[in-house]
């Protein structure tokens, strides 16, 4: 069904630089197709093998094809999001954003503990007490060093740890051990089947993406599944594809966290005139037009590994 239906799609690939390095990125690409019902985002980071990245492609043919539910909110809530850079960045970019929850990156390769107690607290500077701080560890850490850090880091006022450990029996075990609540993202977006994944002991809070794990009623039908807190975060996309994520936060029945889809501030472009970037915290629920793919236009060899890619995942 869902072959049939993005057989017609032409993919346009883009290109684009980050102002930092991210997730081991210097430049993020992807595709864009248009469908009947609107413009659709395939971006699978390229470790991600054709079984893994059928999913993400399910979710560009849904925005295409299908469009998405009715949405139950105009807004949505948004962190700032800040990679692992120095304490003045940090702060800069906190400020920056006018964004009253951030999400800090811990745990980079090379980097020590002192440059992420460094990095949160003055983000804490930044955002001042009333603001709310969430760490993203990316599974870096094992159970003893996560209790550590997390002490540490809790110090400076913790809404919650992302995915801390790899694994989901890791995550149990350190819950028993913080007071600080975890959010599971790569143990439901990389697992086999994160309908059935079973995340009571794990986690306090679910962290949905659109592309991974299939589209924005799959993602639905995730959060209804494990009957906790969600919060939708980015894959890195275009606006085209941060407008997913919004869409996806604005039909969950309940919303009680911001979301990590303010991430179109971490490039230096954007397929669109009008980017999906926070106001007052927030991002509008609306459709996004690509009017600068032109200016995205991707190198002819990364051109060429997109349209494989499509042809693998449509196979
Ligand atoms: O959640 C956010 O604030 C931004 C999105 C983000 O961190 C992310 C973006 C791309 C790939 C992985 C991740 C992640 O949450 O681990
Ligand atoms: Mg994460």
């Amino acid at each position: 069904m869902i072959a049939a239906a993005g057989e017609q799609l032409q993919p346009q690939v883009w290109s684009v630089p980050l102002r930092t390095r991210f997730r081991g990125l210097d430049v993020r690409d992807g595709v864009l197709v248009r469908g009947p019902a609107g413009w659709g985002e395939f971006s699978p980071f390229w470790d991600y093998d054709v079984a893994e990245s059928r999913r993400w492609w399910a979710a560009a043919v849904e925005a295409a094809c299908e469009g998405w539910p009715t949405p139950v909110r105009r807004t949505v809530p948004v962190n700032v999001t800040v990679p692992a850079v120095d304490a003045d960045r940090a702060h800069a970019i906190v400020t920056a954003s006018g964004c009253r929850t951030a999400k800090v990156k811990v745990a980079e390769p090379g980097q020590s503990r002192a440059d992420d107690l460094a990095r949160v607290e003055a983000v804490r500077d930044a955002l001042g007490p009333s603001g709310a701080i969430r760490v993203d560890a990316n599974a870096a850490w094992d159970v003893d060093t996560a209790v550590g850090r997390i002490r540490e880091l809790g110090r400076v006022g913790l809404e919650y740890v992302e995915q801390p450990c790899a694994t989901l029996d890791e995550l149990a075990a350190l819950r028993r051990r913080i007071d600080v609540p975890v959010a599971v993202d790569e143990g439901v977006r990389r697992s086999e089947d994160p309908l059935r994944v079973d995340l009571r002991e794990a986690g306090d809070v679910v962290v949905l993406k659109v592309q991974p794990l299939g589209g924005v009623r799959a993602a639905l039908r995730v959060a209804e599944a494990h009957g906790l807190p969600c919060v939708v975060s980015s894959a890195l996309e275009s606006s085209v594809g941060i407008a997913a994520g919004v869409a996806l936060a604005a039909a969950l029945p309940e919303l009680p966290f911001a979301c990590g889809l303010a991430t179109v501030a971490l490039f230096t472009g954007d397929v669109t005139s009008e980017p999906l970037l926070p106001v007052d915290g927030a991002l509008p629920v609306r459709a996004v037009e690509p009017d600068r793919l032109a200016d995205l236009a991707a190198p002819s060899d990364v051109e060429v590994r997109w349209r494989a890619r499509v042809t693998a995942v449509r196979g």
